[in-house]
């Protein structure tokens, strides 16, 4: 095996919250190696694995690799340990014996009867480019196997072919939109009433200078010639954390339906701009997606079960990010819901538990997961009632942004709801993040899906002590999995609150860990 692509002196990246992320220029090594583990996940599932190149809404100079597992999903989390080792692997030498050690102890074998095959997409980064190369030589560096570069894409498109390539079923990008636009013509034709041209108000997308903008015909932020930066001052990620409106978006857009999609479309958001021209919106972020989905589908299984009497094991995945007022309106609502750590990977693997598994992030990740046996009892119920076409709108394998967008606007039109009075479901606690660079982010670890500090001793205590000054307060830390910063959240029952608490908290984190700790 020829190993090229040395690491570069000092480097050392793991695999985070979503695959390996970093500065482009570090990162070539690791995407070559990244190549060959995806290779070695395909001789093992006997099955098509993908390799996404992409750093979502990171800034345009980051760049980063992730692996979709055969279902479309995330690479399985067991063989995260290895990627890390294999990731970081000091030499060529080195790198070889951990790759047969590890071959060895997964039955994995070279120059069978199956040849690896592995999918490759890339968002629309300039250095791309170049690290699909990489992916493409490590893929190739293990004997017979296929690379097969699918060209630039979303991430979700990439996962979704995946999933679909391992189903036997037709996976390219035509059959992608094909299957989008079909079910979504599908569902508006089952809400009753007529609407002309001139009602349908219309939907503004903010594309974030990415990917995501160039796969939409009519979209603000599209990443096209003069259009503005990547992810700069645009996309979901920023107009979640700043609560302001993205580039491209003002006054002239008061009160309109607007969404945000983040650099890699698998994260979105919803707002409208409030008048005033401090550029301030009214934010519908991830969870309020949640509620409306969780609605909805809380709705439509009230009027099978009354029909049938089937129990639906109906679940909501959340993390501690979610708004207290979100998870308040859920419980109220009778709804079961789940806390797990931050990232898709664990939010999409609880959603498993349940026969409809609805999971988000605060952020704008998520998406609704259908058990197989309720989707059989479905499909007998449905031929016994009539035929109805195939509709599949939401990606099962990961958060889409395009799809999640279009079932948005399937159910508010069902529910003849503007933005304004789906954003009135309930009140969000104002919040604040904050981020602080410390020595060694690797010193915290939490416990109970990060809300609580187990380290470095003495800090959770002092967090307490702050919550404690406020009326509904909570506050928390955990180390990023995609930047180098611990950060810090805080809600209350007034912005100045949450800021005051967010910032106390912050200090105390400086005081245990930052650079003048020690
Ligand atoms: C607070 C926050 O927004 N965290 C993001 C961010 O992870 P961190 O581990 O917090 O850096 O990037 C992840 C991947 O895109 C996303 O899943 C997650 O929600
Ligand atoms: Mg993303």
């Amino acid at each position: 095996m020829c190993i090229k692509y040395p690491i570069p002196e000092g480097v050392k990246i793991s695999y985070g919250t979503a695959g390996f992320r970093a500065d482009a220029s570090i990162i070539s090594s690791t995407v070559f190696r990244v190549g060959i583990l995806a290779a070695l996940r395909s001789l093992k599932t006997i099955s098509v694995i993908g390799i996404m190149i992409t750093a979502s809404h990171n800034q345009i100079s980051d760049n980063g690799v992730k692996i979709a597992d055969p279902s479309g999903g995330m690479l399985t989390q067991e063989w995260e340990p290895f990627a890390d080792l294999h990731g970081n692997a000091p030499d060529p030498q080195n790198l070889v014996n951990l790759i047969s050690e590890f071959a060895k102890k997964e039955n994995i074998s070279f120059g069978g009867d199956y040849s690896a095959e592995v999918l490759l997409g890339r968002d629309t980064r300039p250095s791309g480019e170049s690290l699909l190369e990489a992916a493409r030589q490590g893929i190739s560096s293990v004997v017979g196997a296929v690379a097969t570069d699918m060209g630039i894409l979303t991430t979700p498109q990439l996962h979704w072919m995946v999933r679909y390539r391992n189903m036997g079923k037709s996976s390219l990008e035509t059959d992608y939109f094909k299957q989008l636009s079909n079910s979504f013509r599908c569902l508006m034709d089952y809400i009753p009433g007529e609407m002309t041209a001139s009602e349908m108000d219309e939907l503004i997308v903010d594309g974030a200078n990415g990917v995501g903008g160039a796969k939409l015909e009519v979209v603000r932020n599209s990443g096209r010639e003069g259009e503005g930066v990547l992810n700069h001052g645009v996309g979901a990620d920023f107009v979640q954390k700043e609560k302001i409106v993205p580039s491209g978006f003002g006054q002239a857009d008061v009160g309109k339906r607007c969404a945000s999609l983040d650099g890699d479309a698998d994260q979105f958001v919803y707002f409208h701009v409030l008048p005033g021209s401090n550029n301030k919106i009214e934010l519908v972020d991830g969870d309020k997606i949640l509620s409306l989905f969780a609605l909805f589908i809380k709705q439509q299984l009230a009027v099978l079960s009354k029909e049938d009497g089937r129990q639906v094991h109906l679940g909501i995945v959340q993390t501690a990010y979610a708004n207290g007022a979100s998870t308040d309106y859920l419980k109220k609502l009778g709804l079961e819901v789940a806390l797990t750590p931050t990232g898709v990977k664990y939010l999409h693997e609880k959603a498993y538990d349940y026969d409809i598994g609805i999971y988000f992030e605060a952020n704008g990740h998520g998406t609704i997961l259908f058990s197989a046996s309720f989707l059989s009892w479905l499909e007998t119920r449905n031929k016994e009632l009539a035929s109805t076409p195939e509709v599949e709108l939401i990606n099962q394998a990961v958060g889409d942004a395009l799809s999640g967008v279009l079932l948005v606007e399937v159910i508010l039109r069902h529910m003849g709801w503007s933005i304004q009075k789906w954003s009135e479901l309930y009140q969000d606690l104002p919040s604040r993040q904050l981020k602080v660079k410390v020595m060694d982010r690797t010193a915290v670890t939490t416990a109970n899906a990060e809300a609580e500090v187990v380290k470095p001793t003495g800090l959770q205590e002092a967090i307490n002590c702050e919550v404690a000054k406020y009326t509904m307060g909570r506050s928390f830390v955990r180390p990023s999995g995609t930047e180098d910063v611990i950060r810090v959240y805080a809600e209350a029952s007034t912005q100045e609150e949450a800021d005051n608490l967010a910032k106390s908290v912050a200090q105390h984190v400086d005081r245990f860990l930052g650079f003048g700790s020690s």
